[in-house]
């Protein structure tokens, strides 16, 4: 696909307190595009988070919370910041289109509207938008597992910590490490423990699914699962999900001197941000429990109390 390819079909969602402004816009777009609507702004942002729009449409001037408060809350969460939002609005001054543009707005389109400049905006957008999300792959992704790196997981154990410290909630991490890979490459060949660390993320992916948790490649064998406003016991449920799903892969590791199939060892810690914390100290903590639970035998994982 080429660069200038990328605009074609969006999932876009029209959030406007006026159910005729979300029909005309939905007539001006249902042909290219899947159209979700909301008429407040606390369903805009439930939508937003659970079904991940390419787009949003978003009027200013609503009932209760307003179009710049959405705004604002969409860019606060790691879930919704990356989706651009166009204004939809009959404020026409240029104080108002600079509040919009001000509060992240990526465009502002003045009501009335008309079909085929919507539609033309919202094509760039989007075009924008792929275009940006394909760089970020390849900056935040590991491309062998398709999980995220080791600089977006950098990018969002901090953004995660501040979040958490703010709302004084659990920020849970989890350091997951292959055992013997060493042995299993050396067996089975590289290619094979290439394949191997591809079903291995994807057991992680499966045994973390809420859409705000994180899976990273942190080093070569080793990976991060980071599982924000989660306590320990959550923590631990994860853990026992990815030993279960490692199970039903049974992968052989017949080279493996603590079993027959592949295993991981896990460190699992969980802090409530306080003001004396960093998340290197999440890190830490995950890290030496990992380094406990390779000690005690593998195939295991172990918490800070136990
Ligand atoms: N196939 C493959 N192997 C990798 C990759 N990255 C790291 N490794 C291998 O992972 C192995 C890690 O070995 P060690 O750190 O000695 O640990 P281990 O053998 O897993 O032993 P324990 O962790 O103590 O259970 C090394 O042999 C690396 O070459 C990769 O991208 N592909």
């Amino acid at each position: 696909m080429s660069w200038t390819d990328m605009a074609v079909g969006g999932r876009i969602l029209v959030v406007d307190d006026a159910m005729e402004n979300i029909q005309i816009l939905h007539a001006a777009l249902q042909d290219e595009h899947e159209v979700l609507f909301a008429m407040d702004g606390p369903r805009a942002l439930e939508i937003a988070r659970k079904q991940r729009p390419d787009l949003i449409l978003l009027d200013a001037v609503m009932p209760g919370m307003d179009g710049y408060a959405v705004c604002r809350e969409l860019f606060a969460s790691p879930e919704t910041a990356d989706i651009p939002v166009i204004f939809v609005t009959a404020l026409k001054s240029p104080e108002d289109e600079t509040r919009a543009l001000g509060a992240g707005a990526a465009d502002f389109i003045s009501k009335p509207v008309n079909a085929a400049v919507v539609r033309a905006r919202v094509r760039t957008q989007l075009t924008v938008k792929r275009q940006r999300d394909a760089l970020r792959a390849l900056i935040l992704l590991d491309p062998l597992t398709g999980v995220a790196n080791r600089r977006a997981f950098d990018e969002r154990v901090e953004m995660e910590w501040r979040r958490c410290g703010r709302a004084q909630l659990a920020v849970s991490l989890l350091m997951v490490d292959i055992d013997h890979f060493k042995l299993y490459n050396d067996h089975y060949g590289h290619p094979a423990g290439d394949a191997t660390l591809v079903q291995v993320a994807r057991a992680m992916r499966n045994a973390a699914g809420r859409s705000q948790d994180l899976v990273a490649r942190y080093g070569g064998e080793e990976f991060a699962i980071l599982l924000p406003q989660l306590e320990e016991q959550g923590a631990t449920g994860v853990a026992r999900r990815l030993m279960h799903e490692l199970e039903m892969l049974d992968i052989p590791h017949a080279a493996s001197p603590t079993n027959q199939r592949l295993t991981v060892s896990i460190g699992i810690a969980a802090m409530v941000p306080g003001e004396h914390s960093q998340p290197g100290d999440l890190v830490q903590v995950a890290d030496a429990l990992l380094y406990q639970a390779k000690a005690d035998g593998r195939n295991r994982y172990r918490t800070s109390t136990g």
